[in-house]
């Protein structure tokens, strides 16, 4: 299958690099615009990708399109490619935060275009990233089957109401930045007593990700491992209770509430 993508930033390139090092999706099926010319030619040509010269041409050359471009962008690409996607049936797949896909029909115009909204998050390209799915009305099974496939190449897939990305955005497609930011913090915390940036980010990593796969390999909720980890009297109950008197599960909470309102935002 030809796979071209529309936009060629962290996104496009999380999800290429993740499928590359997997290895069953072939470099020279891999077709790549963007706005940039010098960037999406230099990456295609160290990753043995096909460069293409419009957004049209590479409707033209790809069976799948992906749409990585910011939502402001999204009208004037679906302007470009809409004769091309119309003609020769291509089949499109959206990420493109906060747009639905009535919106992309709308665009799109008459027709039965085989749509896919997807929500993915940058850790696909360490193949542990964790993606939604949404599928267009005339989306054919053997389709989604098959972009579900090359999905979950990547890390985890669920099929999500559309109603529900604006949250999943907040829990998963920037969550990364939310954890990046935990991580800092408690780095920066090391170095005030003493550590180096490097070795105290390093163990507030390595800590953030045994906690998730601990979370992930037990039927037990996050709450019971709280308190496996509190002794009585001892020193997690009092950064527990000292965090919260701070206000972190409602800073955590605000900030989920933010993104989504902003998910939300009409373009
Ligand atoms: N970065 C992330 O972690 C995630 C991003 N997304 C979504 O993916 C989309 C892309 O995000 P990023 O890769 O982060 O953005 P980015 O800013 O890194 O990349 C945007 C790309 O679009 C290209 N572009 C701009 N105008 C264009 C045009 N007219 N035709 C063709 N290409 C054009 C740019 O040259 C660039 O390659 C956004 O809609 C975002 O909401 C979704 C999940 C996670
Ligand atoms: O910041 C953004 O708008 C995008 C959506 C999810 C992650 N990055």
């Amino acid at each position: 299958m030809k796979i071209g993508f529309i936009g060629v930033g962290n996104m496009a390139k999380a999800i290429i690099n993740g499928w590359l090092t997997y290895g069953e999706v072939k470099a020279q099926d891999i077709f790549v615009h963007s706005a940039h010319a010098q960037n999406y030619r230099k990456y295609a040509f160290e990753n043995h990708l096909e460069p293409v010269d419009s957004n049209s041409e590479l409707a033209n050359q790809a069976e799948v399109i992906f749409l990585a471009v910011k939502p402001t962008v999204l009208p004037s690409v679906l302007a470009e490619i809409k004769e091309a996607v119309t003609t020769q049936k291509r089949v499109l797949v959206s990420m493109v935060s906060g747009v639905s896909l009535a919106e992309i029909k709308a665009s799109l115009g008459a027709g039965n275009h085989e749509l896919l909204r997807i929500m993915p998050n940058i850790n696909v390209e360490l193949h542990a990233g964790m993606t939604a799915l949404a599928k267009g009305e005339f989306l054919s099974e053997a389709h989604f089957d098959e972009l579900q496939g090359l999905l979950n190449q990547l890390g985890k897939t669920t099929l999500l109401p559309e109603k529900d990305f604006s949250t999943f955005v907040a829990l998963a497609g920037s969550s990364p930045a939310f954890i990046y930011l935990f991580i800092d913090a408690m780095a920066r915390a090391g170095v005030k007593y003493g550590l180096t940036k490097k070795q105290a980010t390093q163990i507030a990593a390595q800590a953030v990700w045994g906690s998730a796969a601990k979370v992930l390999g037990t039927p037990k909720t996050p709450w019971d491992l709280i308190d496996e980890v509190s002794s009585p009297g001892g020193t997690t109950v009092a950064g527990l209770l000292a965090m919260e008197d701070a206000g972190f599960m409602s800073a955590v909470v605000k900030g989920i509430d933010a993104t989504i309102a902003k998910d939300q935002e009409k373009h």
